[in-house]
């Protein structure tokens, strides 16, 4: 057994990359120490003299005297979808772009972590009634007046109070950031009964660009940041003021708005046909919608068979859909055919392709419309999406239809005899896009933080018997 021992050097560049790996920075005139694990809650939460946190992984805590800390930034989003995840980390990468060590951006699931059913399950419950989309419409219309809404989330708030406040107050948020529909009211409600809430900054940024649920608008926000008009109007029908509002667009991942990318380098990355014209045919994060059956009509479609060959290349990512793929592996295809399963890089495949067809996920639509992708639309999920159909089509960067062979027809035409309407969408679909939305936003929740003074010394010393 070998045993190491650490020179004081060592120690020293241990620590230097402990604070690069946590702050990217330098580490001038700060402590550090390790520390055991506490019990998860077991912990006093007060940090007006110190500054201790866990990391990501949850292994190392640091302490930082003397110096003005980071203000800890907490995004609350869950999975339910792919798109809320893909908001909340375009927000983190734009406030570390913008901000570099000035915030420190936790994103989390808070109720996954602290709570019980339903809140720890909603990923599952959403999966199982967007299934049923009868069920899915009840429960969205149904739970829309503010009435209905509000007392079941009072309710669901003071049952999990404890918990919840453990959850928040372990990242001793200086600024919460909500981008789900669902965590408005019950955070709000614990902070207003800890007597922090004029203390701790907490703005909405919705993620969906029409007909989202009320549950978004919620009256105690210091900002509610709406992707489009439309939603702008219904947050100042349903109560919020003018000076709450602000419309910079939808939150997307910088890497889509600031990479430089040349479609045939990225054809020769993604090891896709250099000539070929491209479509990308997904269904969310989770391959949601008639992805197989729309894969099969292209295979069809975008074969030449007078001349037997191909006029076009399709690319199918399923997201976290496993048994998709698997399905889509088997098949056999008249045309050049990748099945991918979750991609990180979308800003990649898409920027390869000439053409996407999704559900109305409003992300992916963001997403096609800043890489000047014209749309079909073979699907959307009742409430939040149905209203993303006439925002694409009504600007002219898309069309909608459910049937998987007229999809099919529509890109063998786009890819033959009707290549100027091709052009004219993709032209209109860039008219719409917001790549910059996400500076904007962190820009002004920067200024928000900046007009509220020092925020170092809100106290998190915990009250209750949980975490106490
Ligand atoms: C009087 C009749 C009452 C009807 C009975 C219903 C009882 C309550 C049951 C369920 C609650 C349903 C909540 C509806 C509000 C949803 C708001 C909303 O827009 O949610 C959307 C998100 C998903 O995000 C979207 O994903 C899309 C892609 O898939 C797309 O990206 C879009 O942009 C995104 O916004 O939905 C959710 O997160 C739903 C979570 C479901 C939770 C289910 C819990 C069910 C268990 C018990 C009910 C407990 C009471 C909950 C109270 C909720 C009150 C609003
Ligand atoms: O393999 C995948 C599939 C999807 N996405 C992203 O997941 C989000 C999907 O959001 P959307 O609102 O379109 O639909 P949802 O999944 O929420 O239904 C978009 O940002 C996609 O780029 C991804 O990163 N990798």
């Amino acid at each position: 057994m070998v045993m190491k021992v650490a020179t004081p050097e060592k120690v020293a560049s241990i620590t230097e990359k402990v604070w690069q790996s946590v702050y990217g920075g330098g580490n001038s005139g700060r402590h550090f120490y390790h520390h055991n694990h506490h019990p998860k809650h077991q912990r006093r939460y007060s940090y007006e003299s110190e500054d201790e946190y866990e990391d990501e992984d949850g292994t190392i805590q640091l302490m930082q005297m003397g110096a003005e800390r980071s203000k800890n930034v907490l995004i609350l989003m869950s999975d339910t979808g792919g798109g809320h995840r893909a908001s909340a980390e375009a927000i983190r990468d734009a406030f570390r772009i913008e901000f570099g060590d000035e915030y420190r951006i936790h994103v989390k699931d808070v109720w996954k972590e602290y709570t019980g059913w339903p809140l720890n399950d909603m990923e599952r419950s959403y999966k199982f009634m967007v299934k049923h989309v009868q069920l899915w419409k009840v429960a969205f219309h149904g739970t829309s007046p503010r009435w209905i809404h509000s007392s079941y989330l009072a309710a669901i708030a003071s049952y999990y109070a404890k918990e919840v406040e453990a959850g928040l107050m372990k990242y001793k948020p200086d600024i919460i950031i909500s981008v789900h529909p669902l965590m408005q009211h019950i955070p709000l409600l614990v902070l207003k009964w800890k007597g922090l809430q004029k203390k701790v900054i907490f703005v909405t940024v919705i993620t969906d660009l029409n007909t989202c649920h009320p549950t978004w608008f919620h009256p105690r926000v210091n900002r509610c940041y709406c992707p489009s008009n439309e939603v702008a109007k219904r947050a100042l029908y349903d109560g919020l003021e003018d000076s709450q509002v602000r419309v910079f667009g939808l939150p997307i991942r910088p890497s889509f708005a600031r990479a430089v990318l040349s479609k045939d380098d990225l054809r020769r990355e993604l090891e896709l046909d250099p000539d070929l014209p491209a479509v990308l045919l997904m269904g969310g994060g989770e391959g949601m919608g008639p992805v197989k059956k729309t894969a099969m009509a292209l295979s069809e479609s975008l074969y030449d068979k007078d001349q037997q060959k191909p006029m076009g290349q399709l690319i199918i990512i399923c997201g976290r859909n496993k048994g998709l793929v698997s399905t889509l592996e088997s098949q056999e295809w008249m045309i050049p055919t990748k099945v991918r399963g979750f991609e990180t890089q979308m800003e990649k495949w898409m920027g390869a392709c000439d053409c996407i067809i999704t559900k109305a996920g409003p992300g992916t639509i963001a997403e096609a419309l800043i890489r000047g992708l014209p749309i079909v639309l073979n699907d959307y999920i009742p409430g939040q999406e149905k209203g993303n159909v006439p925002y694409v089509v009504d600007n002219g960067a898309g069309v909608f239809t459910r049937s998987p062979k007229e999809t099919a027809r529509i890109v063998s035409e786009w890819f033959s005899t009707k290549t100027d309407e091709l052009k004219r969408m993709s032209e209109n679909a860039m008219k719409l896009a917001q790549p910059e939305a996400v500076f904007d936003i962190v820009k002004d929740i920067h200024e928000l933080a900046r007009h509220r003074g020092p925020l170092a010394n809100i106290s998190y010393v915990s009250t209750s018997a949980v975490t106490s």
